[in-house]
C-alpha cells in the first residue's frame, strides 16, 4: 500500500509572526470588534492591577491607624473592581464569538472554492486526508487563536509592562529582584519556539496522514475485507497513530519543560523579593502596606507570565495551521500567474456568451504534436505521449484502442483539460482548448469515465450535473439512452438518493447513470472512457443502439477495449509507444494493422505495454 503523501515539506525555519500576519485579510472585517475585545480585556487586567494598590491603602490606612470607619469605601472599591473585571471579560467574549464564526466560514469557503478549481495534477499529489485536516482541524485552530490567544498575547504583554512599571514605582529594588528571571526566560522561550514549531508542523501533517488512512479504509472497506487486509490496514493505522503520539508527547515534553521554568524561576525571584522586602520593612525603609501592595502586584502578574508558555505554543500551532492553509491557497490555478487569482472566473463568464469554437468552423477535434508526461514521472522515463497527431472529423466517432497502460485515459483527459498537454496543440473546431474559457470548454466537452463517480444526491441531481438547466424531458431521454430504466424501480424514482459514491447501486447501474450524465447536455464533443465495461452483453447491445443516435450528432472520442464498443465508431485510432500508430475503419485496420488484430483478438490487450518486449511483432 502506498505511503501517504505529505506534499509540501515544512520550511526549515519560519517566522511565527509573519505566518500569522497572513490571517489579517480575514480578520480585517472584524478589526473593530477585535480592538474592542482587546480593549475590554486590557481594562479588566488593569482593574485587577488596581486591587493591590487598594490593599496597600487598607494596610497602611485603616489597619495601621485602627480606623475601621475608613474601611467600607475601600472594600466597596474592591467589590466594584471585581465586578468591573468580570463584566469586561464577558464583553470580550461576546463581541468576538459571532463574527469569528463568520471568519472561519469565509476561510473554509475560500479553501473549498480553491480545491474545486485546482487542477487534477494537484489532487494527484495531495492525500485527501491532508486536505480534510486543513479544512477542519486547522481551521478550528486558527479561529481559536483569534478568539483567545491573540487577544491575550497583546493584553498579557501590556499588563506585564504596566505591572512592572507599577512595581518600580512601589520599590525599585524589589522590582529589580523580581525581574531577574526575565533574561533567561526570554532566551528559553526562543529556544522553545524553534523546537516547538517543528513538532507542531509534524503533528498536523501526521494528523492529515491519519485522516487519509481512515478515509481510504472506510471507502475501501469491501476490498479490505474481501482480501483479508483489514489487519494490515489496522497495523498501518497503528504505526501512524504511534508516530503522531510520539510527536504529541514531544510537544508536551517541550511545553512541560518551559512551564517548569516559567513557573519556577519567577516564584524563586518572588521569594527573594519577599525576604528583601521583610528586611526593608524591619529596617523602616519600606512600609508594610507598600510591601503588601508590591507582593500583590507581583502575584497579579503571575498569570500573564505563566500563560506565556501555552500562548506561545498555541500561536505556533496557529502559525503552522496558517501555513498549511495558505499552502493550498497559494497553489496557482491553471493559467493563473501571480496576482491574477480570481480573474479567471470573470474571463470565463464574460466570454461564455461568445460562441466559442463553433463560430462557423467545423473542424472537429485536432491533436497536433501532443506530448504529455505526469509531473511525478521518473526523470529517466520517456514522455507517456510522444507526439500525438490525430484528427477526429466533425460529427465523427473515433474509437481509441491500445494496450493497457498505453495512455488512452490520459489522452482523453487532455481534451477537457483535466491535464494540460506538455507540448503540442489540441483544437476543437479550430480553437485551441487553452484559449477557451474553462466554463465554455466544460459545456462543449462532456466526459464519462470507466470508474463512474456518483455523489450523495438524488439520481436527478447526479445526472443533471451534466446540464444543470435541463428539464425532465432531457433527463428522461438521457436515462433512456443509457438504458437506465432501473431508475423507475428505485423507491423514489429519479428522486432517490443514491448514497455516498452511489454505493447502493451496482457497478453497471452507476456506469449507466454516469453515461446519462455525459449525454444529457447534448454536448458537441463527447469523451467516453470505456463507458460500457461493467454492462452485461444484453444491456451493452441496448446502450450501443441508443448511443449510436447520440453519437450521430456529436464528435466523439471513445476508449474501447472490446470489438463491440469499437463498432460504435466510424474510425479507430491505435495508440502505441506514445503515438498514434494507425488510423482507419475497423475493417481497414483488421487488414492493415497487426497490433490492432491482436488487440481485438484480446491476446495483447491484457499485456501491459511496458511489458511487451522491444522488437516483438506487436511493437
Ligand atoms: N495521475 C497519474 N500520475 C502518474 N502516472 C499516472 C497517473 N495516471 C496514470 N499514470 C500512468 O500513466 C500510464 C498510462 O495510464 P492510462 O490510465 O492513461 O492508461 P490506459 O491506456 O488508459 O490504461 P487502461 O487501458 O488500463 O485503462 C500508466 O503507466 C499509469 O501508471
Amino acid at each position: 500500500m502506498p505511503e501517504n503523501r505529505t506534499p509540501t515539506p515544512a520550511p526549515a525555519r519560519r517566522s511565527t509572526v509573519r505566518s500569522l500576519l497572513r490571517l489579517w485579510p480575514y480578520a480585517r472585517p472584524i478589526r473593530l470588534r477585535l480592538a474592542v475585545s482587546v480593549g475590554a480585556a486590557l481594562l479588566a487586567s488593569f482593574a485587577l492591577l488596581l486591587v493591590p494598590m487598594v490593599l496597600g491603602r487598607i494596610v497602611d490606612g485603616p489597619i495601621a491607624d485602627h480606623d475601621l470607619g475608613a474601611l467600607p469605601p475601600l472594600i466597596i472599591l474592591l467589590l466594584v473592581l471585581g465586578l468591573l473585571e468580570a463584566g469586561l471579560f464577558y464583553t470580550r467574549r461576546v463581541v468576538l464569538a459571532r463574527p469569528l464564526a463568520g471568519v472561519e466560514t469565509a476561510m473554509r469557503g475560500d479553501l473549498f472554492a480553491r480545491l474545486q478549481r485546482l487542477p487534477i495534477a494537484f489532487h494527484d499529489r495531495w492525500g485527501s486526508g491532508q486536505l480534510l485536516s486543513r479544512a477542519t482541524a486547522d481551521m478550528y485552530t486558527m479561529r481559536l487563536f483569534l478568539t483567545f490567544p491573540l487577544v491575550f498575547l497583546i493584553v498579557n504583554s501590556l499588563t506585564f509592562l504596566a505591572g512592572t512599571a507599577l512595581m518600580f514605582t512601589q520599590d525599585w529594588r524589589l522590582a529589580l529582584i523580581a525581574l531577574l528571571p526575565a533574561a533567561p526566560l526570554m532566551l528559553l522561550t526562543r529556544q522553545f519556539e524553534a523546537g516547538y514549531s517543528g513538532a507542531a508542523r509534524r503533528a498536523q501533517d501526521q494528523n492529515g496522514d491519519l485522516a487519509t488512512v481512515i478515509e481510504e479504509s472506510v471507502l475501501g472497506i469491501r476490498i479490505l475485507k474481501a482480501f483479508g487486509r483489514h489487519r494490515a490496514m489496522a497495523e498501518r493505522f497503528r504505526g501512524q497513530a504511534h508516530a503522531l503520539r510520539r510527536t504529541e508527547l514531544r510537544k508536551a515534553g517541550l511545553l512541560a519543560n518551559l512551564w517548569a521554568v516559567i513557573v519556577g524561576l519567577p516564584e524563586l525571584a518572588l521569594g527573594c523579593a519577599l525576604a528583601a522586602g521583610c528586611y526593608l520593612v524591619a529596617h523602616d525603609e519600606l512600609s508594610a502596606g507598600t510591601l503588601v501592595a508590591f507582593l500583590s502586584t507581583a502575584l497579579a502578574l503571575r498569570w500573564p507570565v505563566e500563560s506565556l508558555g501555552w500562548l506561545l505554543a498555541y500561536a505556533n500551532e496557529a502559525a503552522t495551521a496558517t501555513d498549511r492553509f495558505f499552502e493550498v491557497l497559494d497553489e496557482p490555478l491553471p493559467g493563473e500567474t501571480a496576482g491574477t487569482a480570481g480573474t479567471a472566473g470573470t474571463a470565463a463568464a464574460s466570454s461564455s456568451s461568445s460562441s466559442g469554437p463553433d463560430a462557423g468552423v467545423r473542424d472537429g477535434v485536432r491533436l497536433t504534436g501532443v506530448r504529455f508526461r505526469y509531473p511525478d514521472a521518473p526523470p529517466d522515463e520517456p514522455d507517456l505521449l510522444r507526439g500525438i497527431d490525430l484528427h477526429i472529423r466533425s460529427g465523427e466517432t473515433m474509437a481509441l484502442v491500445g494496450a493497457t497502460g498505453s495512455g488512452k485515459t490520459t489522452l482523453t483527459a487532455l481534451l477537457p483539460r483535466l491535464y494540460d498537454a506538455t507540448a503540442g496543440t489540441i483544437t476543437l473546431d479550430g480553437r485551441d482548448v487553452r484559449e477557451l474559457p474553462r466554463e465554455r470548454l466544460r459545456e462543449l466537452v462532456s466526459v464519462a469515465f470507466e470508474e463512474p463517480t456518483l455523489f450523495s444526491a438524488t439520481v436527478r441531481e447526479n445526472v443533471l450535473m451534466g446540464a444543470p438547466g435541463a428539464g425532465p424531458e432531457r433527463l428522461a431521454a438521457a436515462l433512456a439512452t443509457a438504458q437506465a430504466g432501473f431508475v423507475e424501480k428505485l423507491p423514489e424514482g429519479v428522486g432517490t438518493e443514491v448514497g455516498e459514491q452511489g454505493l447502493s447501486l451496482s457497478g453497471g447501474q452507476r456506469q449507466r447513470l454516469a453515461l446519462a450524465r455525459a449525454v444529457v447536455g447534448d454536448p458537441e464533443f463527447l469523451v467516453l472512457d470505456d463507458p460500457l465495461s461493467a454492462l452485461d452483453v444484453h444491456t451493452e447491445a441496448l446502450v450501443e443502439k441508443a448511443l449510436r443516435q447520440v453519437l450521430g450528432s456529436t464528435t466523439a472520442l471513445v476508449v474501447a477495449h472490446r470489438p463491440s464498443t469499437v463498432l460504435l465508431a466510424d474510425r479507430v485510432a491505435v495508440l502505441a509507444d506514445g503515438r498514434i500508430e494507425a488510423v482507419g475503419t475497423h475493417q481497414e485496420l483488421l487488414h492493415g494493422s497487426a497490433r490492432y488484430r491482436e488487440l481485438m483478438s484480446g491476446e495483447s490487450a491484457l499485456v501491459p505495454e511496458a511489458l511487451v518486449p522491444e522488437g516483438s511483432p506487436t511493437r
